[in-house]
């Protein structure tokens, strides 16, 4: 398992927010988490991610305990909120820069992400000029330009027109075929069942 966890629980000023909450995913495999607003999705990828304590339970992300270190990230990206943009830099320069931080072996170029997230048109923009569904397509070249073997996405869909959300099931599955895991938070399970997701339900705890 590329993923694996089990009986988590995350208490917020004492309560429980995941209790006994199991989650397990493979290698090309891509699980779409579903559930109410503040079910607690958006926690459960953090604790993947080792961004959120936990009360209990163990979490396991490439047979190792994830830690917010270089390493960790190396293999994993993690797509949440809107990233602070790089004041000065437009929307290519942003895709260059991810490129060669990611040590000459990114998963496509700057110009092919700019195809294939829709934004060639938008080069030489500021990405603060954009639109929310823009910016959100440009978090989303970045973290799929990069060389990684998991992706966690939280609302990946955010912004997203009904065209885009299509190409992008098939940019996750196309992730996943190669050899990829993908985890996600979405309200969308059209989108999730185009991608080829296991779906799961977090009920709220
Ligand atoms: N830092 C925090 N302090 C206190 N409570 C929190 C904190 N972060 C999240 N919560 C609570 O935990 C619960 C789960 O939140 P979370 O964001 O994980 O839900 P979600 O399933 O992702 O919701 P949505 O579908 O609205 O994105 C919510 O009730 C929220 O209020």
């Amino acid at each position: 398992m590329i993923i694996r966890a089990r009986a988590v629980r995350v208490e917020f000023g004492g309560t429980a927010i995941l209790d006994g909450v199991d989650l397990a995913a493979g290698r090309g495999e891509i699980v779409a988490v579903a559930g109410e607003n503040g079910a607690g999705k958006s926690t459960l990828l953090r604790c993947l991610a080792g961004l959120q304590p936990r009360a209990g339970g163990e979490v396991g992300v490439l047979d190792r305990a994830p830690a917010d270190g270089p390493g960790f990230w190396r293999d994993v990206v993690l797509v949440g909120d809107e990233p602070a943009w790089y004041p000065g830099l437009t929307v290519l320069e942003h895709l260059e820069l991810m490129a060669s931080v990611h040590g000459g072996s990114p998963r496509m170029g700057a110009e092919e992400a700019l195809e294939m997230f829709g934004l060639a048109g938008r080069r030489d923009m500021a990405p603060l000029a954009m639109s929310t569904g823009q910016r959100q397509r440009l978090s989303l070249a970045m973290a799929l330009l990069r060389p990684s073997r998991v992706l966690l996405l939280d609302e990946p869909e955010r912004g997203l027109d009904a065209a885009f959300r299509a190409r992008l099931a098939s940019i996750l599955a196309g992730y996943a075929a190669a050899g990829g895991t993908v985890v996600m938070a979405t309200h969308d399970p059209g989108m999730a069942q185009a991608a080829g997701a296991r779906l799961v339900t977090l009920e709220a705890a």
